[in-house]
């Protein structure tokens, strides 16, 4: 299977501190895969270069065969992100929220209506589309942002911790809506602290620790490779 992201060598620093230490991985097309890591590992550096609103100090990567860091354009037409901490125009309803960014991206206004309308469904609101954004619940926010991010089937939807702060139902739901993300094609690059959730959506994950990668694999594979019962395990193990 041909890669659609691969990732060489990135190098990030910010002043004095080492965020990213010549990171290498890639991500075959279909695949969710998931970077875990520790508080400051590099994961949202890492996912900030890749969604082009960041430039490595060295390194590269591509998309869809593209060089991302030559034809940052070209990529940012194949890809969305959603950050950890999106807020949404709070004023708009949701469903004005949705139209506008639909409006962003479709080339035409039969594409717009396609996008709205797929962005409606996906976010599971219903009549609360109706409302300001100010009165939703942060599953709310966090669905109709998700929603947002993948209403206009990229091919590679980028999500920092997409279920971050959500409560089981929510979580779940946004867990589902990502599983689904691969049958429409859609390729997945997540980040995420729970292990459990990780288990559950990825089919390969990679081990970041100070801006390297130190162990990648199935998360049986990795499981079977450092004799754990779980990922908890396994993730403890390599960033002793
Ligand atoms: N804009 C910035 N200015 C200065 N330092 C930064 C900046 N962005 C990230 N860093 C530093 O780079 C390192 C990596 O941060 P990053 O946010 O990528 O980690 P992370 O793995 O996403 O962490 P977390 O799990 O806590 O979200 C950290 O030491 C962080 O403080």
């Amino acid at each position: 299977m041909a890669a659609l992201l691969t990732v060489d060598g990135l190098k990030k620093r910010f002043g004095r501190v080492t965020a990213l230490d010549g990171l290498s991985f890639s991500i075959d097309r279909g695949e969710i895969y998931a970077l875990i890591g520790p508080n400051g590992a590099g994961k949202t550096t890492t996912l900030r270069i890749l969604s082009t609103l960041l430039v490595p100090d060295e390194g590269g990567f591509t998309i869809d065969g593209i060089d991302g860091l030559a034809h940052p354009d070209e990529v940012r037409s194949r890809i969305s992100y959603l950050a950890e901490e999106s807020l949404a125009y709070k004023h708009m309803t949701g469903e004005s929220y949705l139209r506008f960014m639909a409006g962003l991206y479709a080339d035409s206004i039969t594409q717009e209506e396609e996008f709205f309308a797929r962005g409606c469904e996906l976010s599971g609101l219903g009549e609360r589309l109706k409302d300001k954004i100010s009165t939703y619940s942060k599953g709310m926010t966090r669905k109709l942002l998700i929603a947002r991010a993948v209403m206009m089937t990229p091919l590679l939807a980028i999500l920092d911790e997409p279920t971050s702060g959500l409560d089981v139902e929510n979580a779940v739901q946004v867990r589902t809506l990502i599983r689904s993300l691969t049958e429409e094609g859609i390729t997945v690059l997540l980040s995420s602290h729970n292990m459990l959730e990780v288990e559950f959506l990825a089919r390969r994950v990679g081990i970041i620790h100070r801006g390297r990668l130190l162990a990648e694999g199935t998360p049986q594979e990795l499981k079977e490779r450092s004799g754990a019962e779980n990922l908890e395990q396994v993730f403890m193990e390599v960033t002793r």
